[in-house]
């Protein structure tokens, strides 16, 4: 189902009061059902948020949910730390998780009792600014779902969460470089306008978050990462001390990228030594950095949160998809897309699997991503990739 369909199916929900300024209505997700206010066409406006275009978000929150019950010591209380509406905060409470709802806008929180209390749940509801709670408080798990950037809610979500953080950033155009000065100024880091920009969003992101847990000497460790439509979101294990701190940094470094022939290579470190210009092609190079080079998923712990994907999940189908591709993507920290690379050569593009079989015969690893569907994670670089499709 596309977001248009998602709209309407929400939309055609029942009108509850239609006196008031938001006509509001109740939209059916997993086993809860709450109220929200009718959203303007572009999402945003006046009345409480909500997006029906982030279920997928919010079914896979409550699977990482039910896989975390399983790995983590601690997996009692919940933070829906904006919680709008309280979607997600009464989805984990449905769960049986000990959650505290917090939003700062009043409508919020009076929405967010509602519907605690038209599915029977307990929970609190606190009307503050989170990053006062979060510095007051600990949860086992924080969520961490605004508008835009995380990053003002960083400092005080790597230190109340005990075992997981999960967070969703919309700000797309900044992390992928697309917004340059603006992804400079909210992640402390170069993000580079490449073919692989939602990739470079993720690493981006995963390696602030990463230098943001470094301060209070706390490691991530991202069980669960995707950037689908328009946001990223990432689980991540939150583990204490220095050791495994700089453990963590240890995955930091830059990518070095020729836009001109798609060359690029990667290496660790804060300080980036980019060679002086590309051994394919001859052209300057562009660094981005610091950013995560480390796996952005545990395999293990997703093939768990596939399992707890469940029909009565509105997004189940494509959560389940989702999950799979995941889990089959290669932990090399760049893709390519083949139709960027056919282009280059001038060919049409061939079916992915006959591609993704041609680089295998040669001997490298290769995988499809979840990016799109023309693109591939391979050890090869350029030219083994030309080598290995251009066989005859
Ligand atoms: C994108 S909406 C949350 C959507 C919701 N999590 C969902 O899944 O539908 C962001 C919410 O964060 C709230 N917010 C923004 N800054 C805040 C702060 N400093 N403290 C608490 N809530 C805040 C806003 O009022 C808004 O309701
Ligand atoms: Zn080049």
């Amino acid at each position: 189902m596309d977001s248009e369909d998602k709209t309407l199916r929400h939309r055609s929900a029942t009108d509850l009061r239609p006196g008031r300024r938001d006509v509001d209505m109740r939209v059916t997700e997993g086993s809860v059902e709450i109220e929200v206010p009718e959203q303007p066409e572009a999402g945003i406006g006046d009345g409480v948020f909500y997006n029906p275009v982030q279920e997928l978000n919010r079914d896979l929150t409550v699977a990482v949910l039910r896989a975390a019950r399983e790995r983590f010591e601690h997996a009692e209380t919940y933070l829906d730390a904006t919680a709008a509406s309280g979607v997600r905060g009464v989805r984990a409470a449905a769960e049986g998780w000990d959650v505290t709802l917090c939003d700062r806008d009043e409508d919020a929180v009076e929405l967010c009792r509602t519907n605690l209390d038209r599915n029977g749940l307990a929970g609190e509801v606190v009307n503050r600014n989170v990053n006062a709670l979060m510095h007051e408080r600990r949860f086992d798990v924080v969520d961490l779902d605004p508008f835009g950037t995380p990053i003002p809610f960083a400092d005080a979500a790597v230190r109340s969460a005990i075992d997981l953080l999960a967070v969703t950033a919309t700000d797309t155009a900044p992390l992928c470089g697309a917004h340059f000065e603006s992804g400079v100024r909210s992640y402390s880091a170069v993000p580079r306008n490449t073919e692989y920009h939602r990739e470079m969003g993720v690493r981006i992101l995963l390696g602030a978050l990463a230098r943001t847990a470094a301060r209070y000497d706390r490691a991530i460790t991202p069980v669960t990462t995707h950037a689908t439509k328009h946001y990223v979101r990432t689980y991540l294990a939150l583990a204490d001390g220095a050791t495994v701190a700089n453990r963590a940094l240890d995955e930091l470094g830059h990518v070095h990228h020729c836009q001109h022939c798609l060359w690029r290579t990667h290496e660790r470190g804060l300080i980036a030594d980019p060679p002086a210009e590309c051994p394919n092609c001859g052209e300057h190079l562009q660094t981005a950095g610091p950013l995560w080079l480390g796996p952005v998923h545990d395999r293990e712990f997703l093939e768990r949160v596939g399992q707890h994907v469940d029909d009565g999940m509105g997004t189940a189908e494509e959560a389940r998809e989702l999950t799979e591709r995941l889990a089959a993507e290669l932990a090399t920290p760049t893709h390519y897309d083949q139709h960027r690379l056919a282009k280059r050569w001038g060919e049409g593009a061939m079916a992915m699997d006959d591609f993704l079989e041609r680089l295998r015969n040669a001997g490298h690893e290769a995988s499809r991503t979840h990016y799109g569907g023309t693109t591939f994670k391979t050890d090869a670089d350029v030219t083994g990739i030309d080598a290995a499709i251009h066989t005859d």
